[in-house]
């Protein structure tokens, strides 16, 4: 059995101009599907405003889905009311993109990490011992260092760590990293992730990924779903994806890729010009089509592409398939 399974999901949010206009949605996800073993990781990536933060938020049930489902340990909780949902927050934790605001600026290191557990009801000496140990994980040493510190006397990296300490410090089965890295200076990027990678295998944690950045994704990610506006495009294999990119859209984002190679700096590349679409008026048929190199006139525009199977597990939705 799976641990989490995502089907059809879908997150529309009503927007109303005025009062006699009809209400409209932001389809911000729409019809996205995949399934999770125990220990996996899933990449999400797709440009901002693609519906990945909303995917995340959705599946760990901050926000209410409009429909399709989420089975998590077999259990269906798509729309399990709050007060039912105890367990599954107990199960589950977020890291945050932004370790400037995700952590109480009032409280010192050792609250910020104390915090879940008290809600767990865990007795103040473990509490001490379990806090004293995430920080050695997340080689805040020696912890003691750390313990009274309040977040504005950490660096960026620092505070990240905290906040990735204080998500696992429950050992949650299922975690959503929201573009963990990418408030972080580049130099310590790879580090952060690795540190995540090692604490996720170590726990056999179930995580989501989420991230603008395909070249970030090499460090964590199982598996890999590329969403454009709101839509799965392609989702498969990390290693599959990656060697043999199927859907324009996939294509273009690994072209973006910086070339460490400088014989290729000025190799002119796929990148499909232009802004991704509005989520409350996407283009009819394929919504990729008004910036896509391979558009086949008269039906990309016309009809919605379905996803296919391409090889096993390594799915495209797109008519050149
Ligand atoms: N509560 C909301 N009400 C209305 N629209 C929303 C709401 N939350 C998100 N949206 C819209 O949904 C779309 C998808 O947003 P989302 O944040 O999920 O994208 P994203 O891919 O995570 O982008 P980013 O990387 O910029 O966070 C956007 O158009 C956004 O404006």
């Amino acid at each position: 059995m799976p641990l989490l399974e995502v089907k059809d999901l879908r997150t529309w949010f009503p927007v109303k101009r005025g009062i006699f206009s009809p209400v409209r949605y932001v389809k911000a996800v729409d019809g996205v599907s995949f399934t999770l073993e125990k220990g996996e990781v899933l990449a999400v990536i797709g440009e901002s405003g693609s519906g990945k933060t909303t995917l995340g938020r959705t599946v760990l049930r901050l926000i209410e889905p409009t429909g399709g489902k989420i089975i998590f340990e077999g259990r269906d909780i798509t729309h399990v009311p709050e007060g039912m949902l105890r367990w599954y927050r107990f199960s589950t934790a977020m890291i945050f993109q932004d370790p400037f605001s995700s952590l109480n600026p009032y409280h010192t290191v050792q609250y910020i990490l104390e915090e879940p557990l008290i809600l767990r009801g865990v007795p103040p000496k473990e509490r001490y011992e379990q806090v004293v140990r995430a920080l050695e994980e997340v080689r805040l040493t020696p912890p003691d260092d750390f313990l009274k510190k309040y977040p504005h006397m950490l660096s960026g990296g620092q505070r990240q760590r905290v906040g990735i300490a204080r998500a696992l410090i429950t050992r949650p089965k299922f975690v959503v990293a929201d573009e963990p890295v990418s408030m972080l200076d580049v130099s310590i990027r790879a580090e952060i992730l690795s540190l995540m990678r090692s604490l996720q295998s170590k726990y056999g944690i179930t995580m989501i990924y989420i991230t603008h950045d395909i070249a970030t994704a090499k460090y964590l990610a199982d598996k890999i779903l590329v969403m454009y506006a709101g839509k799965m495009v392609e989702y498969g294999p990390f290693k599959d994806v990656i060697k043999e990119p199927l859907h324009p859209y996939t294509q273009a984002l690994i072209e973006a890729l910086p070339d460490p190679d400088p014989a290729n700096r000025f190799k002119i590349r796929k990148v499909p010009p232009g802004e991704p679409p509005s989520l409350i008026n996407p283009p009819s048929g394929c919504r990729f089509h008004p910036r896509c190199p391979y558009i086949i006139k008269g039906k990309c525009e016309k009809e919605e592409p379905k996803l296919v199977e391409i090889k096993p597990g390594h799915l495209v939705a797109c008519w050149l398939y």
